[in-house]
């Protein structure tokens, strides 16, 4: 596997207030990491910064490097569109637009200028089956997205993401919403869609952390702590913070 993504010495700050205090994480392709750790340890700040949505909050600082495919996300040069379709993000609340799942999923394409229908039915077919979520929607196309259940629109946000073919998948808590069939249906994608992208997911839940992650990052107060295997760090963490948060006596 390869580094597809890395990241030295973050500094983020709100104001006068920091909340990332130098991370270091490098991530690879064709693999799902886990960033977990208690509420405002900073897990959504840092992944944030990967496509740079923290530009749209007002007084924030970042310092430090992140290195994608060997090029820098905070280049004065780089095209930010171009950035988010490369670096898709999905949240915690199923965020459709209020079309047709249809309009969703060519929502980017069109915006990049594909216009030819053949083609966009069959990013359309792809990125549906991708996410797991055609066999549901195809008779439905033409229907509002958000008329589906949760679980369904999570997964057609996914699609819409898919359909832009990005490298890196980021998921901000994506399940926390949702009931444990939605939730497993939305692991079992993820688990697929690995074998294609550099996925990463913001969790609070730490048996979806050790059922899907691969490596697993843990963070306290704005610091790295621990990034290990998630086998490892789950079985045998090398600092007491981690074991100490594993074992439920803070977070
Ligand atoms: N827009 C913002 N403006 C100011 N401070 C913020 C902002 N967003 C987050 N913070 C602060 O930064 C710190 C890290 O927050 P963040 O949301 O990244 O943590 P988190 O680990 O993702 O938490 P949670 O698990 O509760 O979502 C917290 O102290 C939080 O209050």
């Amino acid at each position: 596997m390869s580094i597809i993504l890395e990241t030295k010495d973050v500094h983020l700050s709100y104001g006068k207030k920091e909340a990332l205090h130098g991370v270091n994480l490098d991530f690879e392709d064709n693999s799902i990491t886990a960033l977990i750790g208690p509420s405002g340890c900073g897990k959504s700040t840092f992944l944030r910064c990967l496509n740079r949505m923290n530009d749209l909050i007002p007084n924030t600082t970042i310092t430090g490097s992140f290195q994608f495919h060997e090029r820098e996300i905070y280049a004065s040069t780089i095209d930010l569109v171009e950035l988010r379709k490369q670096i898709g993000m999905v949240f915690q609340q199923p965020n459709p637009f209020p079309f047709s799942v249809y309009e969703n999923v060519t929502y980017g394409l069109k915006l990049t200028g594909h216009s030819d229908r053949k083609f966009l039915d069959e990013q359309v077919e792809r990125a549906l089956k991708q996410a797991a979520v055609w066999d549901e929607v195809k008779d439905n196309l033409n229907k509002s997205a958000m008329s589906f259940s949760g679980g369904q629109q999570q997964r057609i946000c996914i699609a819409r993401l898919l359909a832009v073919q990005p490298d890196i998948i980021l998921l901000d808590e994506p399940t926390s919403a949702l009931d444990p069939i939605s939730s497993a249906q939305i692991e079992t994608t993820l688990l697929e869609l690995k074998k294609e992208y550099c996925i990463i997911i913001v969790t609070h839940n730490l048996q979806q952390a050790s059922r899907i992650a691969d490596r697993t990052a843990f963070m306290l107060n704005g610091n790295l702590v621990e990034y290990d295997n998630t086998s490892k760090m789950f079985t045998n963490p090398e600092k007491q913070d981690t074991s100490d948060y594993l074992n439920g006596k803070f977070g």
